[in-house]
């Protein structure tokens, strides 16, 4: 990072902690009490971690075995817990992802490369039905597995704390691509698994 680069990084900062002090303002608290002084610098170093996007899919997911065997069954991880922030109100929402792939021959990733996948697009600013696609479109891109599935529940803040509060309310989202979507028995093995 250029001099440049860090100057406008911190300004950039600067003005986000100026924004989290109107809020406060806004919500009728005095910024400057000693309970609130750290709170805008708290918020913004909690934003850049709940939107940071750990990791590189195509760097994680290039590492693949080729000596399990013959893979002809579905690969399944489930429920792995998430929690993501919604990109309408900036607040989190919280569940469990389901994922399932039908491997190409040689083409199998560590168990733990799925959770990853999750986290790493869970980790932005999102809406439910992007984070579902986003996860089993990258499947496909870097393993080209014969079929693929997601399937994520959960539980939104916004819905939840404010508008219309309802906190039990729990969203599903799917997406199924190539065998998943084409052959109902693949599809009806999938979604057996991706059960509460
Ligand atoms: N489809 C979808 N909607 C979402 C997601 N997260 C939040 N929302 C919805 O996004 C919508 C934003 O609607 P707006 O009418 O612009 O905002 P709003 O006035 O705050 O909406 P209310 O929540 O109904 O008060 C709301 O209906 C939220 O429930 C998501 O992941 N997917
Ligand atoms: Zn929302």
């Amino acid at each position: 990072m250029t001099l440049t680069d860090q100057a406008l990084e911190l300004d950039i900062r600067a003005r986000a902690e100026d924004g989290v002090r109107a809020l406060l303002e806004l919500a009728g608290d005095d910024p400057d009490r000693a309970g609130l002084a750290r709170t805008p610098a708290r918020f913004v170093d909690a934003m850049l971690e709940m939107t940071a996007a750990p990791g590189d899919p195509a760097q994680f997911l290039a590492v693949q075995f080729e000596d399990v065997g013959q893979v002809d069954e579905m690969v399944h991880l489930g429920p792995i817990p998430f929690t993501s922030v919604c990109e309408h109100h900036i607040l989190p929402f919280t569940g469990h992802a389901w994922v399932a792939y039908l491997p190409t021959a040689g083409r199998v990733v560590g168990l733990s490369k799925l959770a990853r996948l999750v986290e790493h697009y869970a980790r932005q600013l999102q809406v439910q039905e992007r984070l579902t696609g986003q996860i089993v479109d990258t499947l496909i891109k870097h393993l080209d597995p014969r079929g693929a599935g997601v399937v994520l529940r959960a539980t939104h803040a916004c819905m939840a704390q404010r508008g219309i509060s309802k906190p039990d309310a729990v969203m599903t989202t799917s997406a199924l691509r190539r065998a998943f979507r084409e052959q109902p028995a693949a599809r009806a093995e999938f979604l057996s698994f991706a059960t509460p």
